[in-house]
């Protein structure tokens, strides 16, 4: 066997000998009505049909659709953008597309230009790792598009847009609940997202219309995990596992081995077979949940922070309906990012499902599909006390095979995965020393302008960094001052400051590259990137765009930023609280949800893949940092390491443990 596939079953370890013998019926299946997974799709159509950048596209589209009128506002440049009212309404508006300046990108860098002493020591190296991968063996999927193949008969069209005339009048009712809805200060909503009626139509629409253009693989061509790529056998063995035979599993591996790839092929395949409402897609972390177009767990839970007993936790989800609906009404929770989670919660979230969904069975019944990676970043815990998830009293009881990926995808260069590998369990053998010594020299990027995403350990870094790149615009300043409210000063203002990413003091100028810090709807969420192209006057309702503001003077002004989904909006303060049980407001900070992103902390980066990285590794405190850090970096030639130091790779002996117990059989 090629690869090592191990499965763990009630605390033995067996090793997967066979293939499944199930038949792989047919995975295009089709739904008889629209639901929330169509959404991704319509996303992307939405994204697609901005990129041609014509209206008349849209409107030729629209014609050709007679069912459903067109209800979309018309794209004009200089639009007034409606406005945003602490998440409960929310309307995206689209503009023309310009560039957005330095954006972190993520597209593959196909420069393969190396530094002079770089380039002696890759050269012999990548000719045979590219013949290995030309042999690496790949087994087939089909298509997962939901719609494929799926005829639009008139019949068919009248009960879908029934079925949206329903769910936008639930969206109605929804977002008057939200009226009064509370958040909690760790910058998740604490209600159902909410789609602004003709928000939604408007993407149904689109899904429907390129649906019958045969676009929709061209705008899966688009994501950044293409679906281009077949799954590998290893994949594909997990694949089957949780599709065809909903088994509880987790699956791991080291950074770029395609766990999120094979996770996003896994969520959309249980959608379009089970019906999207049954799948809850959560992440322990913002910006993971972001990239699985999830939400966070804690979110989806209704737990806060998940601080308290759990039966405290259990009374807190049983008194929201939101909450407790999603806990009763899905089959399956996948849980990315499993590593930030840490045992006693999962311990407390096992609980609360037994309870809430009245089944005794592990986690109530619900299929759990976790995955991540212990040797990168570990729990978050101010008194470094917090156990790893696998040690979880229920752990075992609840996940019942352990798979490891060992294909790495996302680095080719065969030294670069050599010294990440070393990295990970903390042995660093000279050959890599040497390399990265190497590393320190900044590669010969292209004269493109493209910067590469600088990636500290401290937030002190980042903002430092983040300062002085703001500092180079030229444009006006404008300062955002948060509002900060404790009644009572028994110091929970202090404590709500530092769980809240939102400053007291934000500083923004047009061109300054944002992340959002606060989930806005389904699309703008807590990690969502993008540009700031002007600003707002909300009380004339005036859009500037090409710096008229500048002469002006004592007029406040709101951001407008375009996200890099070409969606522009238009920032307005959000809240932050810090409630006592009863919902009583200990603390509150009010706040632009933005921060400057031109450096990101590592902690923000696990998860993703940056083509074009500088690492600093100065100031690195924390198991797991450095070896996140570099993995983000497709190739040594796009990568620059400053500050390293041999005690700077750390790595818990407890993981190495659990790993060493998953790969000796
Ligand atoms: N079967 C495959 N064929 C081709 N490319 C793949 C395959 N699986 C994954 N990839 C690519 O490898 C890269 C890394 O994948 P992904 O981000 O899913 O890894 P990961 O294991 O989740 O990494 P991390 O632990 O760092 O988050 C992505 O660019 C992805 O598209």
């Amino acid at each position: 066997m090629s690869y090592s596939s191990y499965f763990q079953d009630q605390g033995n370890l067996t090793m997967i000998d066979k293939a499944s013998n199930d038949a792989n019926p047919s995975l295009d299946e089709t739904s008889s009505s629209y639901s929330k997974s169509d959404l991704a799709i319509f996303k992307a159509s939405e994204r697609s049909l901005m990129t041609r950048k014509t209206q008349r596209n849209t409107k030729v589209f629209r014609s050709a659709f007679q069912k459903f009128p067109a209800t979309t506002p018309s794209i004009q440049k200089n639009t007034p953008i409606p406005s945003v009212q602490n998440n409960n309404n929310f309307t995206p508006s689209f503009q023309k597309s310009t560039p957005i300046p330095s954006v972190q990108n993520t597209s593959s860098f196909q420069n393969k230009s190396l530094t002079s002493n770089q380039k002696n020591t890759f050269q012999n190296n990548t000719s045979s790792f590219n013949n290995n991968q030309k042999n690496a063996t790949t087994s087939s999927v089909q298509s997962n598009l939901p719609f494929q193949n799926n005829s639009s008969s008139e019949n068919g069209m009248d009960k879908k847009q029934e079925h949206l005339k329903s769910e936008n009048n639930s969206a109605v009712v929804s977002m008057q609940k939200r009226k009064g809805a509370t958040y909690t200060f760790d910058g998740e909503w604490s209600d159902d997202d909410v789609w602004q009626p003709n928000s939604k139509k408007r993407y149904l629409e689109s899904v429907v219309k390129n649906r019958d253009r045969g676009v929709l693989s061209e705008v899966n061509n688009n994501k950044e995990t293409s679906s281009n790529h077949e799954l590998s056998e290893e994949q594909q063995r997990i694949f089957d596992l949780v599709v065809l035979k909903r088994e509880n599993i987790f699956f791991t591996g080291s950074a770029g081995t395609g766990k999120s790839f094979l996770l996003q092929r896994i969520i959309s395949s249980l959608k379009a077979r089970y019906g999207s409402e049954s799948v809850a897609v959560t992440a322990t972390t913002g910006i993971a949940a972001v990239n699985i177009s999830g939400t966070t767990l804690h979110s989806f839970a209704g737990v806060g922070l998940g601080r308290g007993f759990a039966s405290e936790l259990v009374k807190q989800v049983q008194k929201s309906v939101a909450a407790r609906t999603r806990w009763k009404s899905i089959d399956t929770l996948v849980i990315d990012e499993i590593s930030m989670l840490d045992a006693q919660l999962f311990d407390k979230l096992e609980f609360i499902a037994r309870t809430i969904r009245s089944n005794n069975r592990p986690f109530g019944g619900l299929q759990l599909v976790v995955t991540g990676d212990f040797f990168q970043l570990p729990p978050v815990s101010k008194d470094r006390s917090s156990k790893f998830c696998f040690d979880a009293e229920r752990w075992k009881v609840c996940i019942k095979h352990t798979i490891q990926l060992t294909k790495i995808y996302r680095q080719k260069d065969s030294e670069l995965i050599e010294l990440l590998n070393e990295m990970r369990i903390g042995e660093m053998s000279d050959k890599s020393l040497v390399l990265l010594k190497q590393l320190e020299n900044e590669p010969n990027y292209p004269d493109d302008g493209i910067r590469p995403t600088e990636l500290y350990p401290i937030n002190d870094m980042v903002n430092r960094a983040n300062a002085t790149e703001l500092g180079k615009i030229s444009h006006k300043l404008y300062t955002y001052t948060s509002v900060d409210w404790e009644p009572l000063r028994f110091g929970q203002l202090q404590t709500l400051c530092k769980s809240c990413l939102a400053p007291e003091k934000l500083e923004l100028k047009r061109n300054a590259q944002v992340m959002l810090i606060k989930n806005l709807s389904k699309d703008l969420v807590n990690g969502s990137r993008g540009v700031v192209v002007g600003f707002y006057n909300q009380a004339d309702g005036t859009s500037y765009y090409n710096g008229e503001d500048e002469a002006m003077a004592d007029v406040k002004l709101l951001p407008i930023v375009r996200f890099t989904h070409l969606c522009e909006m238009v920032i307005q303060e959000a809240e932050w609280k810090l409630t006592s049980p009863g919902d009583v407001v200990l603390a509150s900070r009010k706040q632009i949800p933005l921060v400057l992103s031109w450096a990101i902390s590592i902690h923000k980066s696990q998860g993703q893949t940056l083509d074009r990285v500088k690492v600093d590794l100065s100031k690195v405190f924390e198991k797991g940092q450095a070896y996140v850090a570099l993995s983000r970096a497709t190739s040594a030639n796009s990568l620059q390491v400053t500050g390293f130091r041999r005690d700077k790779v750390m790595y818990h002996e407890r993981v190495k443990k659990f790993y060493q117990s998953l790969t000796t059989i």
